[in-house]
């Protein structure tokens, strides 16, 4: 497993997120808050985490929603998935959305997300006239249908 230089505030009461089983894809993050925040119905909120990250050129972190918040309170990250670059040096922030029909509150270490890290390709572009030809052609939106 390769290792990601980390810098976290206030790491006794923060716990660098951990893979929350042995075959899990994501690492849970938690939130860094003073005191417990209520979101309303459709409020989105900015949530700290104390992380910052370094991650290996050719690298990203996927900011990711957690199932069960999504289904049990209708928590959800606005931007799924979250786009942590490698050359970003700020503080990783969750960007959740209530979109349920009550508030909900999220405490202090709750774990609102999840972040995989996967590696990238670059690409550059190759100017031409026409591109190839498939079955395909331009179908999409649901053009096969649904069943
Ligand atoms: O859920 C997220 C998404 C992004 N970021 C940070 C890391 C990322 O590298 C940076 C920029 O994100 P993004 O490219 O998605 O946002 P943008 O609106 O394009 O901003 P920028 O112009 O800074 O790239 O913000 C987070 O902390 N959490
Ligand atoms: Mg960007």
């Amino acid at each position: 497993m390769s290792k990601v230089k980390v810098r976290i505030i206030n790491q006794s009461n923060n716990p660098l997120p951990e893979y929350a089983t042995e075959q899990a894809a994501g690492m849970d993050i938690r939130a860094f808050l003073e005191a417990p925040i209520v979101l309303n119905p459709l409020e989105r909120f900015l949530v700290p985490t104390g992380l910052f990250i370094e991650l290996p050129k050719g690298y990203e972190a996927q900011i990711r929603p957690r199932s069960g918040l999504a289904i049990k309170q209708g928590l959800t990250c606005l931007n799924s998935p979250g786009t942590i670059d490698a050359d970003y040096r700020g503080e990783v922030k969750i960007i959740l959305i209530n979109l349920s029909q009550e508030p909900q509150t999220i405490h202090p270490g709750d774990r609102i997300a999840q972040m995989v890290v996967h590696d990238v390709e670059r690409v550059k572009w190759k100017p031409v006239k026409s591109i190839s030809v498939t079955k395909r052609h331009d179908g999409g939106f649901g053009h096969t249908g649904k069943s």
